[in-house]
């Protein structure tokens, strides 16, 4: 499976291309009115473009000399935000009926919605309708149903932004394991999902194209607006052991583990950089993270400083901490951060 887009829509200034080859998961991200949504509608095909061409898997679904392919022709599945299910079936008839209308009998449509219900975590919601569903719930079978049509391309538009805080990872660990080795855009706001879910990164801005790389590149080194601001998370990539986050250079991040799982493995810590405090040398008596760097850089950012450092991991803090402190270039330094105020991931 490949997909190749290139659309322009006067009327919404959008003009994007994009490629997602066989099994990437692409993330695209974008501030408000970027054209994630737009790019998206063009690709299910629920918006024709002024010009452009879109080919999945060799196949043209639209091009300037008038070929078009309708939405349910297309062999894509879209996931949405709300999860859009049919109030009146339950959840298994919800998830069998992309099967049925594909013509498959009775018994193996429901066979096949038991299969993709047990691979979202909800085998045992075939029963339930609808509005007896949590969002997390309703969500995870919108994904079952998705997957059920078996889609060359799935199509995700923010598939966490309705749910609480406290049930997004649960649907992300599930995303993560559906999505490896499938082909997929994932629309998004949250700096997480590309980091856990996706393998490049495409960011919109205005319409165009902004950047696009390996998320780790484009997460490491920013170029456009958007991709700076959610890099500015710190990151701490490592072997989780417990509840720390234990790196390759031997920092290691004590965290709150935001799924539930395995107690090792691979993991990611992320904290902000306002959450951490800069000492000359470790608070003594203190059962929060002391994490010893050494300075590199001093940046203005806005009313703060950003504090960078040879760990790859930042402050921000004001300008009187800097003079206080002496912070300059070469300067060991420690960073101390609640363990509340880490998120760990497994990765
Ligand atoms: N139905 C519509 N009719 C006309 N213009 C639209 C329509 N929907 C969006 N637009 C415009 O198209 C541009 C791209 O919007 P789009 O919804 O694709 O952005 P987005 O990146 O998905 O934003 P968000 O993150 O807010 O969902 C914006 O200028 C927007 O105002």
């Amino acid at each position: 499976m490949t997909l190749h887009v290139e659309a322009a829509l006067t009327d919404r200034d959008v003009e994007v291309a994009l490629d997602v080859a066989d099994g990437e998961v692409v993330a695209v991200l974008g501030p408000n009115g970027a054209g994630k949504s737009t790019l998206l509608s063009v690709v299910a095909g629920l918006l024709r473009p002024d010009r452009g061409r879109v080919v999945l898997d060799g196949r043209v679904l639209f091009d300037d000399s008038g070929a078009w392919v309708a939405p349910h022709d297309r062999g894509v599945a879209l996931l949405a935000q709300d999860a859009l299910l049919f109030p009146h079936l339950n959840a298994r008839d919800n998830v069998a009926f992309g099967p049925r209308s594909a013509g498959r009998g009775r018994a193996e449509a429901r066979r096949a919605a038991e299969h993709w219900l047990a691979e979202v975590d909800a085998a045992d919601l075939g029963d339930r309708r609808p509005p007896e569903l949590s969002g997390g719930q309703a969500q995870r079978v919108a994904l079952a149903r998705a997957l059920a049509v078996e889609p060359t391309l799935l199509l995700l538009d923010e598939p966490m932004a309705a749910l609480d805080v406290a049930v997004a990872p649960a649907l992300r660990q599930v995303l993560r394991r559906v999505l490896a080795g499938r082909s997929a855009v994932l629309v998004t706001h949250d700096v997480l999902d590309p980091l856990l879910l996706a393998d490049r990164v495409v960011v919109l801005e205005d319409g165009r194209v902004a950047e696009q790389g390996p998320t780790s590149e484009v997460l490491a080194r920013p170029r456009s607006r958007f991709a700076a601001r959610i890099a500015g998370l710190n990151m701490v990539r490592g072997r989780l052991h417990g509840t720390a986050v234990t790196a390759a250079d031997g920092l290691a991040v004590e965290g709150r583990v935001e799924e539930p799982g395995a107690p090792s493995g691979d993991a990611v810590a992320v904290f902000s950089p306002s959450a951490v405090a800069v000492f000359p040398r470790p608070p003594g008596g203190s059962p929060r993270n002391v994490l010893e760097v050494t300075v590199t850089e001093l940046e203005p950012l806005g009313d703060r400083v950003r504090v960078r450092t040879r760990e790859q991991v930042s402050a921000d803090v004001t300008p009187s901490a800097v003079a206080d402190l002496a912070l300059a270039p070469g300067q060991r330094v420690c960073f101390v951060v609640k363990a509340s105020e880490v998120a760990v991931y497994r990765v």
